[in-house]
């Protein structure tokens, strides 16, 4: 005889009964776990621990949740328990209803205290004289390529990464108005502009294209006046109170950016190998014949896969340039010890950009 509904949400209720009990249970460890560090001195925020719980629960889980479900509700598991041994300080480029300030909420959680910026270099700023502990900024979009600021300033910063998360970017155009019409002027970071200009250019073609600090800051002044619509995701949509004029006007459907999530050394030192990681860094080879192609051989040799590989001009006037490389695996990895080492005595200059554990 099936259960009728009341019958199931009896049972429904015995079981979150259980799960806060149990919750609390792992909240009051959480506690524990806060005050030996506090004696200790050492980080609440450990990405390698939280990663390594998601994934074991993961391998663990015999369904109907679906892993990616075990990993959302997790996440904020540990995010309330986090905060309750001490709030992490976050700081991204605001206001509130960016990209970044939800890369910041799917890769810490939701119980964070936020730290908006007006710009790139703002956030870098915060997370370096410690008015906040870590920083999210994009570093890579699959339409437009690298965030060019970013990386100039991972360069240059004592920060270091100590994790990543990539985004689905789905903009959408914002306004008062549900129509197209009499729009003058959208307005969006240059980063958008540039991810819809064959949208752009087809829809509203006399419409003037005004770069802005953020696209959350854009739909802030679309809000204003009705004459102009804004390129933004859609927080930012119900965060002005702006309808979609345009769903997903994005040229490219898969339409990703992945964030750097920095913070200073002595915030949190290099994770510990997750099982799944990564290790950036930013290197310069003399210029001379065959230099870049030098630099790769040591990884080919030791077995370690690169994963990205991208080039900045070194300013110098004098058409040189920095290598960000990526590469699969964590230093306590002998062959990615070895790799790595082989490849600093090639480099003119090397600096480790961080070690941390892949994003999703
Ligand atoms: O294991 C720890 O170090 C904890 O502080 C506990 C916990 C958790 O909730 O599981 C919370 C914060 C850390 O980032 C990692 C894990």
């Amino acid at each position: 005889m099936p259960r009728d509904l009341a019958q199931l949400r009896t049972e429904i209720d015995a079981v979150d009964r259980e799960l806060l009990a149990a919750l609390n249970r792992r909240a009051s460890l959480a506690n524990e776990v806060g005050e030996l560090k506090r004696g200790e001195g050492s980080p609440v925020f450990r990405p390698e621990r939280e990663a390594q719980v998601i994934h074991g629960l993961q391998t663990r889980n015999a369904g109907p949740l679906k892993p990616e479900n075990v990993a959302t509700i997790w996440r904020e598991i540990m995010s309330a328990c986090r905060a309750l041994e001490a709030p992490q300080r976050v700081a991204y480029l605001g206001p509130a209803g960016t990209f970044s300030e939800q890369a910041a909420v799917q890769f810490f959680g939701s119980s964070i205290e936020h730290v908006p910026c007006v710009s790139f270099d703002e956030v870098f700023q915060a997370a370096t004289a410690g008015t906040a502990d870590f920083g999210v900024v994009p570093v890579e979009n699959s339409t437009e390529g690298v965030v060019t600021r970013s990386l100039d300033l991972l360069l240059t910063s004592p920060l270091h990464i100590v994790g990543e998360i990539s985004l689905l970017v789905r903009h959408h155009l914002l306004r008062k108005e549900r129509s197209l019409e009499g729009i003058e002027a959208v307005l969006a970071h240059p980063q958008a502009l540039a991810q819809c200009q064959g949208w752009l250019a087809k829809h509203l073609p006399g419409a003037e294209r005004r770069a802005v600090a953020s696209n959350a800051e854009g739909a802030r002044m679309a809000a204003g006046n009705p004459a102009w619509a804004a390129i933004a995701g859609e927080r930012a949509g119900s965060e002005f109170g702006l309808h979609i004029a345009a769903h997903a006007i994005q040229d490219e459907a898969f339409n990703r950016t992945r964030f750097a999530v920095v913070c200073l050394p002595q915030t949190l030192a290099a994770p510990q190998a997750s099982g799944k990681d990564c290790v950036s860094v930013v290197v310069s080879v003399p210029n001379k014949p065959g230099a870049v192609h030098d630099i790769l051989v040591p990884l080919k040799q030791h077995g370690v896969s690169m994963t990205r590989f991208e080039s900045r001009p070194a300013k110098s006037g004098q058409w040189e340039y920095f290598f960000f490389i990526d590469v699969q695996g964590h230093p306590s990895q002998p062959h990615v010890a070895a790799a790595l080492a082989d490849l600093q005595k090639l480099c003119a200059y090397y600096k480790v950009l961080g070690t941390y554990p892949v994003g999703d």
